[in-house]
């Protein structure tokens, strides 16, 4: 059987001495969509931040398609080809959107394909076609957010994670943004996505995992997930 996309095992990681992820085994499959959900403070955020290389594991393994990654730094990490958007965006908003989209093609491998992978993420965004010599100050929220992602997929990910993109933008924004993310995933890239969007992002998803104090405390489709009651009460308020 083919390795996974993404597998972590028994995943431990921190910050001196405060222990956030304590035990993390996750799988995100060749071509799924994973959701990661958990309240302000769970860990999920320190997760993306140790898979990527930024804080290392204090225990556990990362595998990015059966080699393992948790030694690398964060630029090596790139380049095996697990990429992420992160929260709040961060572009350069005095730079145009057509220099924002380069600025994530800079390992050789991307750059050697910047033209191709260039025309892909117009063909997903025409918005940003259009768009592309403006300074990436003047686009909306929901536009902002497809430059990150486009910035993400540059890189030429095999991983695309993404930090909640759904943060601040208006509902409309939010399908539209959904409805991309499942158009990429045909591309056969795997998706690991952040969402505080439960109800929406455990409808597109292929699976979940609920992360609470730094450890799994339930998993599994999306259509189980929402069926189950502690979600419910608890990250959807019903
Ligand atoms: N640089 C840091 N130093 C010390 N503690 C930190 C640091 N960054 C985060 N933490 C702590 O780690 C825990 C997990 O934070 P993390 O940002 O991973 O959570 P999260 O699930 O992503 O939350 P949010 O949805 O608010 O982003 C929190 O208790 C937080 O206070």
């Amino acid at each position: 059987m083919s390795s996974p996309a993404l597998r972590l095992t028994n995943l431990h990681a921190g910050y001196g001495d405060v222990r956030v992820l304590r035990g993390v085994d996750l799988e995100l499959p060749v071509g799924a969509i994973v959701a990661l959900i958990g309240s302000n403070g769970a860990g999920k955020t320190t997760l993306l931040r140790t898979v990527s290389g930024l804080l290392r594991p204090t225990a556990g393994t990362i595998e990015l398609g059966g080699e393992r990654i948790d030694t690398l730094p964060p630029h090596r990490v790139v380049e095996a080809g697990f990429v992420q958007s992160p929260e709040g965006k961060q572009l350069f908003t005095g730079m145009t959107i057509l220099e924002n989209l380069i600025v994530g093609a800079h390992t050789p491998r991307a750059r050697a394909r910047r033209a191709e992978t260039l025309e892909e993420v117009f063909e997903l965004f025409p918005i940003l076609a259009e768009r592309r010599q403006s300074p990436a100050s003047a686009l909306s929220g929901g536009q902002q957010q497809m430059v990150a992602v486009g910035r993400a997929l540059m890189a030429l990910p095999r991983v695309l994670a993404l930090d909640e993109p759904s943060l601040g933008l208006a509902p409309i924004m939010v399908d539209r943004l959904f409805e991309s993310i499942a158009r990429i995933r045909q591309r056969n890239l795997s998706i690991l996505i952040i969402e505080q969007n439960v109800f929406q992002v455990l409808e597109m998803a292929d699976s979940a995992y609920v992360l609470e104090n730094g450890q799994i405390s339930m998993s599994g489709t999306g259509e189980a997930l929402l069926k189950n009651d502690h979600l419910r009460e608890t990250y959807l308020g019903l």
